[in-house]
């Protein structure tokens, strides 16, 4: 029998009330922090361990994705002593040839964007199927996009039984559910998905498509960092976070560590449970960790294309 919700958890997910207030304070004191040498160092080493290297786009091709793989797997060949991304982040139809480069036991995790990524709409028998086809070709994680025209409208339970039909589909592959947050219109709005989607089986949450603005802001973020820890003390399980879309900047990467950090804390440090979805950080990533090592700022150039 699949997940239900009913009417009670239903109540409470429109329930859901953010002061709009304090997370704008709390963000403010973040960006405020400064960051000792020693201990950047090991962020910036920890946020490209947890990058989700992305590449959607109608022009992607083969060769661009296996670029791509190769950059995620060692992101500055001179330094192989830094660590791979945690995964890369391309169309269904890219998996196949991702694979082949990342091998079968890679420890690049290869995700998928499925579910008529990024609008939803398709009818959800043709979303299933897709995310069916994407596993079988070789993807270790989906990356939904909710059914926003039906949050927006008040229709919860269907949003929930979309995300327990593409949680079944998925089997091994673990689920990212993307909010789309800049479409959802209020923090209340993105407590309350952030809810629903932990309690329909998502293995992760996740801000943006990158295809909508705004996408991942540090406020929002923050908002859905207290739903987790709120779903964690609530039940046991633990769900995971991906901030995605516009996030271009190591410093702006360490603002979200910074956040992360006083919000869920150590046991979410990793990259088993927080990523980035990113198109263009990981070569701002190298530039800082080269400045530490050499002393200044390389040149773009210097790197392969992100
Ligand atoms: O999921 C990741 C986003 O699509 C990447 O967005 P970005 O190109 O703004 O980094």
């Amino acid at each position: 029998m699949p997940l239900q919700c009913t009417e009670s958890d239903i109540r409470r997910w429109r329930a859901a009330s953010v002061d709009d207030m304090s997370v704008a304070a709390r963000v403010a004191r973040v960006r405020k922090r400064s960051i000792k040498t020693e201990s950047k160092v090991r962020l910036l080493r920890l946020a490209l361990s947890m990058v989700d290297l992305t590449t959607l786009e109608g022009a992607d091709s083969p060769e661009r994705v296996r670029g791509l793989c190769h950059k995620a797997l060692r992101p500055h060949p001179p330094m192989p002593e830094l660590p791979s991304c945690a995964a890369v982040c391309v169309y269904p139809t890219m998996v196949a040839t991702a694979r082949a480069v990342l091998g079968a036991d890679s420890p690049v995790k290869l995700a998928a964007v499925a579910t008529a990524f990024p609008s939803g709409q398709l009818p959800l028998a043709l979303k299933v199927q897709e995310v069916r086809e994407t596993v079988a070709a070789g993807a270790d994680e989906i990356d939904m996009v909710i059914n926003r025209g039906a949050f927006l409208s008040g229709d919860y339970a269907r949003v929930f039984d979309e995300i327990v039909a593409i949680k079944d589909a998925c089997g091994p592959a673990h689920l990212k559910v993307i909010l789309e947050t800049g479409e959802l219109g209020t923090l209340d709005n993105v407590a309350a998905a952030s809810r629903l989607a932990m309690a329909a089986g998502g293995d992760f949450i996740k801000t943006s498509t990158g295809k909508i603005q705004p996408a991942a802001t540090l406020e929002v973020a923050l908002v859905m960092f207290e739903a987790i820890r709120e779903h964690f003390l609530e039940t046991g399980v633990r769900v995971g976070m991906k901030p995605a879309g516009g996030i271009r900047s190591a410093k702006l990467a360490l603002h979200y560590l910074a956040l992360l950090a006083e919000t869920l804390g150590a046991d979410w440090m990793t990259n088993e449970w927080f990523r980035f979805g990113a198109s263009s950080l990981v070569n701002d990533l190298l530039r800082q960790l080269l400045w530490r090592d050499e002393g200044y700022y390389q040149s773009p150039r210097r790197f392969s294309v992100d």
